[in-house]
Formats: structure tokens, C-alpha cells, sequence
């Protein structure tokens, strides 16, 4: 039997990755065929993967909630949802899904009222310390919420909550001479990953030039649409499809705080700099990094950081002994709680 599945989250890869990793692990189990609701134009900030199931991509021209949320211009909002509720809920009439999983982001909110309407399981992701406002309106609705972290504020229903971890691409085997051999970087050193999550950050990139300018006995991989390389032990790109495999070779990652990010930090075991963006939503990358606050995760804000303080703490970076992963991905438990409260594949 094939399963027909409808998903949603915001344009973002810290939205679109989580649900990537579930239907990959759907797709283990059973046939899967795929309609993907997302923001109208978002899908050219980050790349999305390219062996995603042949998903039928529905853009929706969605309007952001505007703060505070009292505001007199969320009238607009409102009616902007209103106007994709009724175009999605005609779209799942025709599908006729046997479930909707999503991942947060104001997209969400339209599809989610449309799905409850017509009496669709829900089930919703929160990846963030603190819940998004469009998954807090709409997990009344939910037959499951999966959460990233324990006592995730704001989430009004823990009865029907589990905290199941973020569900991660994770590479299939790692092979670390090689990923360093491609780039010619010399297998000795360690390797720092610097990335702004799925949409770059300059505010790191103008930081770290110092840093580059000073440090030449580590490799450096950085992500950024803006910086071009002029030191040798420093690679850039604008995008890596394959950043997690080298998060996996990683001795240390400096990054922003957004919750995908920071899962795969906590998952590959990771010393970071994390740097929260921030203006994000409720300061939620600030507290996403407090939630994962460990030994060896140094967080600053920005008006903190120098590169004074990255050199610092950078300079006694070491290699790993090994790269083995030990934990196992969150998207098997999440598939199998699914599909379990579904009655089983
Ligand atoms: C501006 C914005 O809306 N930020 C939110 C967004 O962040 P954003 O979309 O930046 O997402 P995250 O930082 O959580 O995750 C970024 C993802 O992109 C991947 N990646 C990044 C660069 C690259 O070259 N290749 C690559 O694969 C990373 O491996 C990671 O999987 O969603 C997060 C999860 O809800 C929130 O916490 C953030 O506050």
C-alpha cells in the first residue's frame, strides 16, 4: 500500500532537513508518496536535498505574524490565512493524506487548520527550546508532538508529548582521510567547521577574518555566501549538501544557535562556539543553546565575541581520538511511534 503523506514547515533547512529525516526513514518502511506545502520562493535560500523523494512542492504565498502580536497588521495575516486554509484544504481533499507531519514556521498554520478540519492525523515537530507560535496553536490538534529538548517551554500538552531528540541526516559511514584528502587539507590537523545554519551569517563571517588571518595550524571549513578564501588551511563554500558529513570529522564548530545546528553538534559530540542570532523569534537561539549548555559548548552573544575570544579558546583544540557515532538517529523512534499510533505499517 502506498502511504500518502503531506508535510509542512517553513523555507528553511532547520524546518525542512527534521522532515527530510523522517521521510527518509518512512520510506525504510513503507511507500511513500510525498506532498510538500513550504513558504512561496524560500526553497532557493538553502538547497534542498537532492535524493528527497519526488515530492510535489506546493509554495504558498504565507504573510509572518508581525510583533507584537496585537498589532493592527496582523488583521492582514489573518486573512492571508485564512485564503491558503481554503486553497490547501481543496489540495487535501483531492490527496486525501493518511497523515501530516509538521515542523514549524507560520506555513504550518493553514495546512494544520485544513487537516484538523478534515479529520487528518497530525503530528508535529518542535525542534526549539521554546515552541513556535504556529505549533502552539496548532497542538491541540496534534495526535503526537516529538520535541527536541525536555520541559520545552511553552508546550501546553505534554500528555500527548515525547521528547524523541531531533530527527538528523546522518551520514552512512564516515571516512575521514578521505573527506580531508578531497579538500587537500593536511590529515594531521584538526578540523573546525564554522557555519551561520542553513542561511549563512555575516555577522560570523566578519568575525572569523581575524581569526584567519592569525591561526595556521587548523583546518578550516566555513560556509558563507560573502567570504572569499585567501588562506591556505581555510576552505569556503557558499552551501555543502554534505555539511554533516564533515560535522561528523569535526573537532570543533562555531555556529549560530538554531536547533537543527545544535542537534547535530549534541549528536556528533562536538565542542562549539555557539553565537545565538539576535533577533531570532522569543530570543529562541539563545535559549536552544542553553538547553544543550555543556561542557565544552562555549556560547557568547554578539556584542560579547571578539575574535580575541574564539583564538582563545580555539588554540587548544586537539584531534579526536575517533569518530565513531554512538547515538542512534531520533527518526527510527519517531517513524516507529507514527506508525505504531496509526496502527503499524
Ligand atoms: C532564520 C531562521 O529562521 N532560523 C531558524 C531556522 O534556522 P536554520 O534554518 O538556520 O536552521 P538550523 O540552524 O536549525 O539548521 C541548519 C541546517 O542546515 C544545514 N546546512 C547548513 C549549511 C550548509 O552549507 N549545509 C547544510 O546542510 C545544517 O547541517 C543544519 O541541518 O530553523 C531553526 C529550527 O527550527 C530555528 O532554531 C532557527 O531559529
Amino acid at each position: 500500500m502506498k502511504y500518502k503523506i503531506v508535510v509542512s514547515g517553513g523555507g528553511t533547512g532547520g524546518h525542512y532537513y527534521p522532515a527530510y529525516a523522517v521521510i527518509k526513514e518512512l520510506e525504510k518502511n513503507i511507500d511513500v508518496e510525498l506532498t510538500y506545502f513550504t513558504i512561496y520562493n524560500r526553497l532557493d535560500y538553502f538547497k534542498v536535498p537532492k535524493d528527497f523523494p519526488d515530492a510535489q512542492h506546493i509554495p504558498l504565498k504565507v504573510k509572518g505574524l508581525i510583533r507584537p502580536l496585537y498589532s493592527i497588521k496582523n488583521i492582514n495575516v489573518l486573512i492571508n490565512t485564512y485564503i491558503n486554509y481554503i486553497k490547501v484544504k481543496k489540495i487535501l481533499k483531492q490527496i486525501t493524506p493518511n497523515f501530516i507531519i509538521l515542523t514549524g514556521g507560520y506555513v504550518t498554520v493553514p495546512v494544520g487548520l485544513a487537516a484538523k478540519d478534515l479529520n487528518i492525523p497530525i503530528f508535529i515537530l518542535e525542534q526549539n527550546k521554546i515552541m513556535g507560535v504556529a505549533n502552539r496553536v496548532l497542538s491541540k490538534y496534534a495526535k503526537k508532538i516529538f520535541l527536541t529538548y525536555n520541559n520545552t517551554i511553552g508546550n501546553k500538552y505534554p500528555e500527548k508529548s515525547i521528547t524523541s531528540g531531533n530527527p538528523l541526516r546522518i551520514p552512512s559511514n564516515i571516512n575521514r582521510n578521505k573527506l580531508l584528502n578531497d579538500l587537500d587539507f593536511n590529515e594531521s590537523l584538526p578540523l573546525i567547521t564554522i557555519f551561520g545554519g542553513s542561511l549563512g551569517s555575516e555577522f560570523i563571517d566578519n568575525l572569523m577574518i581575524d581569526v584567519y588571518n592569525k591561526i595556521t595550524n587548523i583546518n578550516f571549513i566555513h560556509i558563507s555566501k560573502k567570504l572569499k578564501s585567501k588562506w591556505e588551511n581555510v576552505k569556503i563554500f557558499d552551501y555543502l549538501d554534505n555539511l554533516t558529513e564533515y560535522l561528523a570529522i569535526s573537532d570543533m564548530v562555531i555556529s549560530r544557535g538554531g536547533a537543527t545546528s545544535l542537534s547535530e553538534i549534541d549528536f556528533f559530540e562536538i565542542p562549539a562556539i555557539i553565537i545565538p542570532w539576535g533577533n531570532s523569534a522569543e530570543n529562541q537561539q539563545f535559549l536552544n543553546a542553553k538547553g544543550i549548555n555543556k561542557e565544552n559548548i562555549h556560547i557568547f552573544t554578539e556584542n560579547d565575541v571578539k575574535p580575541q575570544s574564539i583564538i582563545d579558546i580555539i588554540y587548544n583544540v586537539k584531534k579526536k581520538n575517533n569518530y565513531t557515532i554512538k547515538k542512534q538517529n531520533p527518526s527510527k523512534f519517531i517513524v516507529k511511534t507514527i506508525l505504531d499510533s496509526l496502527g503499524g505499517a
